[in-house]
């Protein structure tokens, strides 16, 4: 058997092909979204990212602003970026690139994030709505791996989920969403204090890796005909990596390549968010 692949490069370009036309209803009447991304520091991978997010804002007509600080920023000089992008009209979401150097107090920049302006869905008033089930800017991966399992017709209603990964981007986020009654999944979070994880991972329809660990999904854990969804992006040596061993494709039903898989559904999401904070100022 070989699993069909969730293809997220190509569900990413149709939300973009959308995006692009809800863009220019938005500009027919005066308003240009535009993206705003801080980035602290020289870390490669991250200017990568960056630039891409850049990329795709100009694929889909969205205005970018880019603000790079230097790595020895300190935290008035992140948080003075912060309010310039909070109060720029141009401006209608913005991410701060993660992870931020140790010396500043990450959290303390995440709130000082106008919610309204948050393209990452990840300020704490927002991660709260989501709790509270009122509408909200949605995380984007988490977002990203709903819309790629409906668009494959994996079933979610009733599916044995397992999230393995507590992180706050991907993984606590995550069983929020799956959760709603509008997915009705049934979801288990494992994490490295996870007594047995083949033992929970076994009982999965539906498999989300994202624990930046490779390889941590092995092919025996995965129950036949399971969903995989594989978030890791772990470098080893220089090349991406991903938390699903590739053999895994032999019993699965259906596997996200990596890369090409949830990386360009965030991206996408991210896009999403940016333009629906300037139709909200539509009303
Ligand atoms: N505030 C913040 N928001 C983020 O969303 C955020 C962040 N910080 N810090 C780092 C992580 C990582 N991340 C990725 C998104 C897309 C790909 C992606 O599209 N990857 C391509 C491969 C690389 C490429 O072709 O550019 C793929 O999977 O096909 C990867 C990684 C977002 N992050």
């Amino acid at each position: 058997m070989s699993a069909v692949k969730l293809d997220g490069k190509a569900t990413a370009a149709k939300i973009k092909a959308d995006l692009t036309k809800r863009v220019a209803v938005l500009k027919e009447r005066g308003i240009t979204p535009g993206l705003g991304t801080v980035l602290v520091g020289e870390d490669p991978g991250s200017q990568i990212y960056v630039a891409g997010k850049h990329r795709d804002c100009a694929e889909v007509g969205i205005a970018s602003i880019r603000v790079d600080l230097p790595a020895t920023a300190t935290q008035p000089d992140v948080e003075a970026a912060i309010d310039e992008l909070n109060a720029s009209p141009a401006c209608t979401g913005y991410i701060v690139q993660l992870p931020l150097p140790k010396h500043l107090d990450t959290m303390a920049l995440l709130e000082r994030i106008d919610p309204a302006k948050d393209a990452d869905g990840l300020h704490p008033v927002n991660l709260g709505r989501l709790v509270h089930m009122v509408d909200a800017p949605l995380p984007c991966t988490p977002h990203g791996i709903v819309l790629l399992l409906r668009e494959y017709g994996v079933p979610i209603k009733g599916a044995e989920v397992v999230v393995v990964g507590r992180g706050i981007t991907v993984g606590r986020s995550l069983g929020l969403l799956l959760t709603r009654r509008s997915e009705n999944a049934t979801v288990t979070l494992c994490h490295t204090g996870t007594q047995d994880l083949a033992s929970h991972v076994r009982q999965a329809d539906i498999v989300v890796a994202a624990a930046g660990v490779p390889e941590l999904i092995k092919r025996d854990m995965v129950k036949p005909g399971a969903a995989v969804l594989d978030v890791g992006v772990s470098r080893v040596n220089g090349k991406i990596a991903g938390d699903v061993a590739l053999d895994v494709e032999e019993v699965a039903g259906h596997l996200t390549p990596n890369p090409g898989g949830v990386g360009p559904m965030t991206r996408a999401l991210l896009l999403s968010n940016v333009v629906e904070a300037a139709e909200r100022r539509l009303g």
